[in-house]
C-alpha cells in the first residue's frame, strides 16, 4: 500500500470503530484484525501503519468524532506530512477542502473530564500515553532467568519493563511460562493481597487469571486458591494459563451473577484473603484501550458502582476473623475508588482499612491510587480492609 492508501485505509477502519462505539459493537482491535483478514494482500508493514494511524486518531479525539475522515484530519492538522497525503491520487483520501469539518481535540468526553477533575486526576492526557510492555517473572518456574533483550527493572518486585510494541510472545521465556505479561500496577495490586503459602485465598473476579497467577506464585503453590468469575468463557481460559505457569494450587469456581452465594456458601468465613478485582469503567486502562472513553456512559458507570458495592458485601462474608479483603478497580474515578471504600467501611463497622504499603501510588481516601501520570502504570485504586 502507498502511504496515502494507508491513510485512507485508516479512515475506513475508523468509520467502523466509530460506528461500533456508538452501537456498543466490537472493540477497535478486533475490527482492525477483521478488516485485514479479508484484505490478505496487505502486508505486515501495512497492518502496523494503518493500526498506528487509526490509534493516533482515536487518541486525538476526546469525543466520538463524526467520521473517520474528521478524526484523521484532526491528526493531520498537527502533522503536515500526513496532511500532504490527502492528495486525491489513486486509493488516497480526497484533498482537504477549505473549512472542512475537523473533529475536536480532547482527552475524553466533557462529562468524564469533569468526573476525572472531581476525582483529583492530574495531567489526564497521560491516560492516553502509549503503555510500555511490563512483564512479571514467574517465581514458580526455577532455573536461570534468560530474559529477552531490552528489559529494564520495573517498580514491582518481580517486574521488568520493555518498550511498547515489544513482541515477547515468541520468546523462550514466555513460551516456558517463566514470564507473564502483566502491567506493573496490576502486579503491585497483587502484592497488596500479601498471599502466603498455606493460606486460603479467593480471587472473586478472576477473569482469565491475570492476578490469580501472581497470587499462586506468592503462595508458592501451597494452600488453596479459588478463582471465581461469572463469565464462563473468561474463566475457561485460566487452566491452560495456569498449566503453562506451573501454578498447581488453583481451583476455578463459576458463579451465577446476582446469585454468587449459591456457589460460595461452602467458603463462608473460610478465606484468609479475598481479592475483589471488580468490574469497572476501565478509565485506568485507556492507554491500551483508548476508544473505551467513547463508549462509557454515566448510566454504565452507575451500574459498575452498584455491582462493586454488592461484590464487596459478598466478599466480606467469605473472610475469616482477622482476614483481609482487597478491593481493586482499574479506574481513577473516586466513585469506583475512594468513595466505594468509604461506603464499604460505613456499611461494615467491624472492618478497618489499612493503607497499602507499595513502592508507588498516592493515598486516596482509605486506599491508594496508581496512575499513568504519576506512576507510569495503568490506573488503579486499591484498598485493603481487615476484619476485626
Ligand atoms: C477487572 S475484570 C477481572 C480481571 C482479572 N482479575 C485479571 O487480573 O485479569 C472483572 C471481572 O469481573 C467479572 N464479574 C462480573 N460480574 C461478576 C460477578 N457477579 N461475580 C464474579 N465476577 C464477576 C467479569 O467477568 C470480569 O472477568
Amino acid at each position: 500500500m502507498t502511504p496515502a492508501a494507508r491513510v485512507q485505509a485508516a479512515i475506513d477502519v475508523l468509520d467502523l470503530v466509530i460506528e461500533a462505539a456508538r452501537s456498543n459493537g466490537a472493540p477497535a482491535d478486533r475490527l482492525i484484525s477483521e478488516w485485514f483478514r479479508v484484505r490478505r494482500w496487505a502486508g505486515s508493514g501495512d497492518r502496523r501503519a494503518v493500526r498506528e494511524l487509526a490509534y493516533r486518531a482515536i487518541r486525538a479525539c476526546g469525543e466520538i468524532p463524526a467520521t473517520g475522515r474528521a478524526a484523521m484530519l484532526r491528526v493531520a492538522q498537527g502533522d503536515p506530512q500526513l496532511a500532504a497525503l490527502f492528495d486525491g491520487s489513486r486509493h488516497a483520501p480526497a484533498p482537504i477542502e477549505p473549512g472542512e469539518a475537523v473533529a475536536a481535540a480532547g482527552v475524553a468526553p466533557e462529562w468524564l473530564m469533569r468526573r476525572l477533575a472531581d476525582s483529583g486526576v492530574e495531567r489526564p492526557e497521560a491516560l492516553l500515553d502509549r503503555a510500555p510492555l511490563d512483564i512479571r517473572v514467574n517465581t514458580l518456574k526455577s532455573g536461570i532467568l534468560d530474559l529477552p533483550e531490552g528489559a529494564e527493572k520495573g517498580v514491582a518486585p518481580h517486574g521488568w519493563r520493555y518498550p511498547p510494541e515489544t513482541r515477547i510472545e515468541q520468546s523462550r521465556a514466555y513460551l516456558d511460562g517463566v514470564i507473564e505479561v502483566q502491567d506493573a500496577g496490576s502486579q503491585l495490586t497483587c502484592d497488596v493481597v500479601a498471599a502466603r503459602p498455606g493460606e486460603t485465598v479467593i480471587d472473586l473476579c478472576a477473569g482469565a487469571g491475570g492476578k490469580t497467577l501472581a497470587l499462586a506464585a506468592a503462595m508458592e503453590n501451597v494452600g488453596r486458591l479459588v478463582a471465581c468469575d461469572a463469565d464462563r468463557a473468561r474463566l475457561q481460559r485460566l487452566p491452560p494459563r495456569a498449566e503453562r505457569a506451573g501454578a498447581t494450587c488453583i481451583e476455578t469456581l463459576l458463579l451465577d451473577a446476582n446469585r454468587e452465594m449459591q456457589a460460595l456458601e461452602p467458603l463462608v468465613g473460610a478465606a484468609d484473603a479475598v481479592l475483589v478485582d471488580a468490574p469497572c469503567s476501565g478509565t485506568g486502562t485507556w492507554r491500551r484501550n483508548p476508544e473505551a472513553r467513547w463508549r462509557l456512559t454515566d448510566k454504565q458507570l452507575e451500574r459498575y458502582v452498584a455491582i462493586q458495592a454488592r461484590l464487596l458485601d459478598v466478599a466480606a462474608t467469605l473472610v475469616t476473623q482477622g482476614g483481609r479483603l482487597i478491593f481493586v478497580t482499574c479506574s481513577l474515578l473516586d466513585a469506583e475508588g475512594a468513595d466505594q471504600a468509604a461506603g464499604f467501611l460505613a456499611r461494615h463497622p467491624d472492618w478497618r482499612a489499612e493503607l497499602p504499603a507499595l513502592p508507588a501510588g498516592t493515598p486516596r481516601g482509605a486506599g491508594l491510587r496508581l496512575s499513568p501520570s504519576t506512576d507510569e502504570t495503568d490506573g488503579f485504586f486499591v484498598a485493603r480492609f481487615v476484619r476485626l
